[in-house]
């Protein structure tokens, strides 16, 4: 029924202050005023309509993107929007494209790396977008291995320019998105070379395309990479190939924040460190963790609406069959990840408070915090990335059989999340950098260095090691102090067990690599206890709200204790906790699920996401899915006639072949 609420006697079960809860997911009453405005802005254009995305040929769906980039930006104008809203209101076009590249990575790359002098030169004319860029960081032949790149970039003092050069097939940039059809400009990474030197890989800006006809420049070959995966979702994205022969550019366009070549040839390195030069993948993998956020809640919003809406079995005395919400295994599957989309916003909240700090601490030449940025986001993003990917897979089989169709929303949500596992550094290779800053913490405990941020606990290691956990009955577990000790523990535990095996070896390196498994699991540890510990540090704050508060306080719960359940094999084999212990904490889990229940749909409306936005039939928010799957199936340009194409020329031949050789 058109314009009736189904789910309006779940909304009446809540027990807490959904606005109240908007608020706190939003992060402000001004951050939910600013995103409510923008993703009804959007909702309500037709222009940016996006219900036919999984029908169109790449072709097709890639003008489109343009179109509504181009529109996007028209709006922005014609409205006058901050910064934070035209922000806001790309986001929620929802749609991958070149624009994210620009604004994502190609103008932080020059804010970050770019001296004074270039930021005025170039920021104007990128935030005007008279020119468009891309990050072409990675090759054909190495990605992760940024220190491997083979672009050459090579001072010729006679010109004053640089040479920049693909001297192999696999030097060839290969992935950076935009890059394929869209950008004029990138920011290259490549080998400077002055004087037949070889000073490692720094970023330039080099023009890529005339911006009169859009041609590429003279030797300079560039297209894109080809369909990838999933239909239409990723594929509105040019992700490119690009090769340089002999290409100069003048010298000023290296960024030469981090390190310069003077007139004369010299490099000249700055007072900041080497690594700032990688300081954009720090950025973008702290933007990426706030992400995880967005993309986890829309799949769990889908799953919990649709589950509140979807019956099956139970049917007795006349009654309706039951909710499949109301099975206990469906949620114990759904909850957890409800849980995890609040436990990554909030995460995600504190890792832009410590790259902020990082920044400014940056301006004032202090550079102490930068590892334990580097190790956050890196840890952060990796976990955050493959729950996500993990969890909307999971979501889509919460919906049976209808998750699967393409108007559920999951499948494409699913293809455009899961480079996310991949992109902005392998999750394995960065967790594999965090494991390197906890032997190295470790490795420094004997030397009174004290550990600070997130591996102060460190600090506490002896105590750690020895520490048992005192939870008696099951509600001891809500206890944060449990939750914490426990994990602490565990990590603790993991990385001395890592760096004493470490230590057996002779070569470091060759341990390392041998012990890798152990190390990833060490840092995941590590990385879960950083999300436990900031979810619980939300709760210290001043939280308003009728019952707000409390349910965070359950979802924190779930969080920790769903994740003590699934590794329990490590929280056993470290000896942290007993397995009555354990098992109490999957008591107390299932008394928490009941209490998350009756507040399931209003913790997911405090998403506060618009029907287009989550673009799926089974996550509307009226609940009105029969009718608009029903609906919806005739659309498909397969239902345009009642006999389709090919079937004239393929199938009735057939099939009158067989008629014909049975009567035979
Ligand atoms: C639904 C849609 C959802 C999400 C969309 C998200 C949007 C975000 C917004 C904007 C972006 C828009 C669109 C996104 C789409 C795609 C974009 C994708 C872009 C890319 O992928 S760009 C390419 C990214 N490439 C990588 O990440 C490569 C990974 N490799 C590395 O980073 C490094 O090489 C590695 C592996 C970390 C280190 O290599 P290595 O072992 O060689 O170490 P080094 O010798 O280089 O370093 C030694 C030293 O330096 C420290 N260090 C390393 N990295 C950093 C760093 N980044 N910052 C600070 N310090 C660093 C390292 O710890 C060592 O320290 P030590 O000497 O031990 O003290
Ligand atoms: C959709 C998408 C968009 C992208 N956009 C851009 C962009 O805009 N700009 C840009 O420059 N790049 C971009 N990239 C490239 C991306 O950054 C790289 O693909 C990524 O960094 C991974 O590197 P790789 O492909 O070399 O993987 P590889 O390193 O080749 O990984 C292959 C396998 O080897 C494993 N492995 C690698 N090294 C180690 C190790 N040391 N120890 C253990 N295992 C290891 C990995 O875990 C993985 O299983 C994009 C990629 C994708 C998929």
């Amino acid at each position: 029924m058109e314009g009736v609420d189904h789910l309006a006697f779940e909304r009446n079960k809540a027990q807490f202050d959904v606005d109240a809860m908007k608020i706190v997911w939003a992060g402000s009453s001004h951050a939910l005023e600013v995103s409510d405005r923008m993703s009804r802005l959007v909702a309500s254009d037709p222009a940016f309509r996006k219900d036919n995305r999984a029908m169109l040929g790449r072709k097709e769906l890639f003008k489109n993107t343009l179109r509504k980039a181009a529109y996007a930006l028209k709006r922005i104008i014609e409205l006058r929007l901050s910064e934070e809203e035209a922000s806001m209101l790309r986001s929620f076009v929802d749609e991958p494209a070149f624009t994210d590249l620009h604004w994502g990575m190609f103008v932080p790359a020059i804010k970050g790396q770019g001296t004074e002098e270039q930021l005025k030169k170039w920021l104007p004319l990128a935030q005007k977008m008279q020119i468009i860029g891309c990050y072409a960081q990675t090759e054909l032949g190495h990605g992760s291995n940024v220190q491997g790149l083979e672009t050459t970039v090579t001072f010729d003092p006679k010109t004053d320019e640089f040479v920049i050069h693909s001297p192999t097939l696999t030097s060839s940039k290969w992935w950076p998105g935009g890059l394929g059809k869209i950008s004029t400009h990138a920011v290259v990474y490549g080998r400077l070379i002055t004087d037949g030197q070889d000073h490692g890989v720094h970023g330039f800006i080099v023009q890529l395309r005339s911006l009169d006809d859009h041609l590429p420049l003279p030797g300079i070959t560039v297209g894109d990479i080809g369909m990838k995966f999933g239909n239409g979702a990723y594929n509105t994205m040019d992700n490119g190939v690009l090769r340089f022969d002999h290409v100069r550019i003048p010298r000023d366009q290296m960024l030469m924040r981090v390190s310069r070549v003077t007139r004369e040839g010299k490099y000249v390195q700055s007072n900041v460190p080497r690594q700032l030069v990688y300081g954009t993948m720090v950025y973008v993998r702290q933007t990426i963790v706030s992400d995880a956020s967005t993309a986890l809640s829309r799949a769990v919003c889908i799953a919990t609406r649709y589950s509140a809406v979807r019956r099956q079995f139970g049917a007795t005395g006349g009654n309706p069959e039951s909710q499949v919400i109301d099975y206990k295994t469906q949620q114990a599957r759904l909850f957890p990840l409800l849980a995890s989309a609040y436990a990554f916003r909030f995460v995600g909240e504190w890792l832009k408070w410590l790259y902020t700090d990082v920044m400014t601490r940056l301006q004032a030449n202090d550079f102490s915090t930068l590892p334990e940025a580097h190790a956050c986001t890196a840890g952060l993003k990796s976990l955050t990335t493959s729950a996500t990917s993990d969890g909307i897979e999971e979501c889509r089989k919460l919906c049976g059989g209808h998750g699967y169709l393409c108007s559920s929303g999951l499948p494409e949500l699913f293809a455009v999340y899961v480079p996310t596992c991949t992109y902005e550094g392998d999750n394995i290779v960065l967790l594999l950098q965090v494991a390197r800053h906890l032997m190295k913490t470790i490795s420094q405990l004997g030397s009174g260095k004290k550990p600070v941020g997130t591996v102060a606990y460190m600090g506490r290691v002896e105590q750690l090691m020895e520490s048992r956990s005192d939870v008696q009955k099951a509600e001891d577990w809500l206890n944060p102090s449990a939750v914490l000790g426990a994990f602490e523990a565990r990590a603790a535990r993991k990385s001395v067990a890592c760096a004493k095996n470490l230590s057996k070896f002779s070569n470091p390196e060759e341990g390392f690599l041998e012990l890798s498994n152990d190390l990833v699991e060490a840092a995941r540890a590590h990385c879960q206890l950083i999300v436990v510990s900031k979810f619980i540090d939300k709760l210290q704050q001043d939280i308003p709200g009728k019952g707000v508060k409390q349910l965070l306080e359950v979802l924190c719960s779930i969080y920790a204790l769903f994740h003590l359940h699934k590794h329990l094999g490590d929280f056993l084999s470290t000896g942290c906790i007993t397995s009555k212990q354990g098992s109490l904490a999957n008591d107390q889990l299932r008394s928490l699920y009941s209490q998350v229940r009756p507040n399931a749909i209003g913790l997911v409306d405090a998403f506060n996401y618009t029907d287009h936005y989550l673009s799926s039939i089974l996550g509307r928010y009226d609940g009105n899915v029969y009718p608009k799957l029903y609906e919806e199936a005739w659309k498909d340009p397969l239902n345009d006639s009642v006999i389709p194409d090919g079937f004239q020329e393929y199938i009735r031949p057939m099939l009158k072949q067989q008629l014909r050789n049975a009567r035979l």
